[in-house]
């Protein structure tokens, strides 16, 4: 038997498969096979999830093992924030260790345990780097510009400005009064950018980020290969970087910003040193449900045996986001 689990980060929810307890390894096709079945809302487990976090071991230094993220649509992203957290939560409760590295597919990131954001909320803190802001590096086309930082561009919506900022993973951001915030203009731009189009031949994680406060934000992303999710770590980090840089007169470098989100409140802490950006992203890493399904059955992509029992710590998830609310009045 092989255990899964289901968890999320702010409500982005993801599985977690850690390749090493298996007797066989998943290939690559078996993987993202499962992991498109296994977070479809409708025939998947568990009314699906965001997508399919993969543990396997690493050989890089200090890193006491390695995440590959497969998106509900089957796509494969360099980095996940909310994710990250997860597994940072899994492997150190496996190796016991509170501070290492995780390997993902363009670096080896610094995770450790933080202070419970909250009681019985298990917190932890991931480093989110390398940030880009080079066209190529996105990668995005006929904007007419190498980079795209706090500027307008008509053909995405008229009046607003836009940033864009791989983190590795490409992100685009704007910063929006309530009214577009709860528009129909988000899905719609997410839709056209994650369609074919001319302008993200890869597509990209779209946020929209209302300025609620100094050095607090609230955050709505409709992601690649995914859609409207809960909250995206990596957008939030993304986003919390343009926040410094586009209204330093709200939004402080090296000091806590709090993101809001539909799914909860994460914390950021945004770097800058030689030129070069880094963020921390400091938030739950909640287990919701442990699963166990036999082997063969994984390798034949047959969730029918799945056998689910609960950890019972979405309570105190839900207790910490119920004591949020009189926190995003402005
Ligand atoms: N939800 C994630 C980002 C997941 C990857 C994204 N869909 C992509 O394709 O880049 C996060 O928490 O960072």
């Amino acid at each position: 038997m092989v255990q899964l689990l289901k968890v999320h980060g702010s409500q982005n929810k993801f599985f977690i498969l850690d390749q090493t307890e298996l007797k066989t390894k998943l290939s690559q096709p078996e993987l993202v096979a499962l992991a498109k079945h296994i977070t479809a809302p409708g025939n998947g487990l568990l009314d699906g999830a965001d997508g399919l976090l993969v543990i396997d071991s690493s050989d890089h230094q200090d890193a006491l093992g390695s995440m590959q993220v497969i998106n509900t649509d089957g796509s494969i992203a360099s980095m996940c924030g909310n994710g990250l957290r997860t597994v940072s939560r899994y492997l150190s409760d496996k190796f016991g260790k509170d501070a290492f590295k995780v390997e993902t597919m363009d670096s080896d990131l610094d995770v450790h345990r933080e202070a419970d954001l909250a009681d019985d909320v298990p917190t932890f803190s991931v480093e989110i780097s390398p940030v880009s802001f080079a066209k190529e590096n996105l990668p995005f086309d006929n904007l007419g510009t190498d980079t795209l930082i706090n500027k307008e561009v008509p053909q995405f919506a008229p009046g607003l400005k836009f940033t864009a900022i791989a983190v590795p993973n490409p992100h685009l951001i704007s910063f929006v009064d309530e009214e577009t915030m709860h528009s129909k203009t988000l899905g719609q731009l997410g839709k056209m950018l994650n369609d074919p189009n001319d302008y993200f031949p890869d597509g990209v994680n779209v946020s929209f980020a209302q300025i609620l406060d100094h050095n607090k934000l609230f955050v709505r992303t409709y992601e690649r290969g995914v859609g409207f999710t809960n909250a995206c770590g990596t957008g939030m980090s993304a986003t919390s970087l343009a926040f410094c840089l586009n209204h330093p007169d709200v939004a402080d470098f090296d000091e806590v910003i709090s993101v809001y989100n539909p799914g909860g409140m994460v914390k950021t802490r945004v770097h800058s040193r030689d030129d070069t950006f880094s963020i921390d992203l400091i938030g739950n890493a909640t287990f919701t449900h442990k699963i166990e399904i036999p082997d063969d059955d994984l390798h034949a992509n047959n969730l029918d045996h799945a056998k689910i029992t609960e950890t019972g710590e979405q309570v105190a998830y839900l207790k910490f986001v119920e004591g949020l609310k009189s926190q995003t009045v402005k």
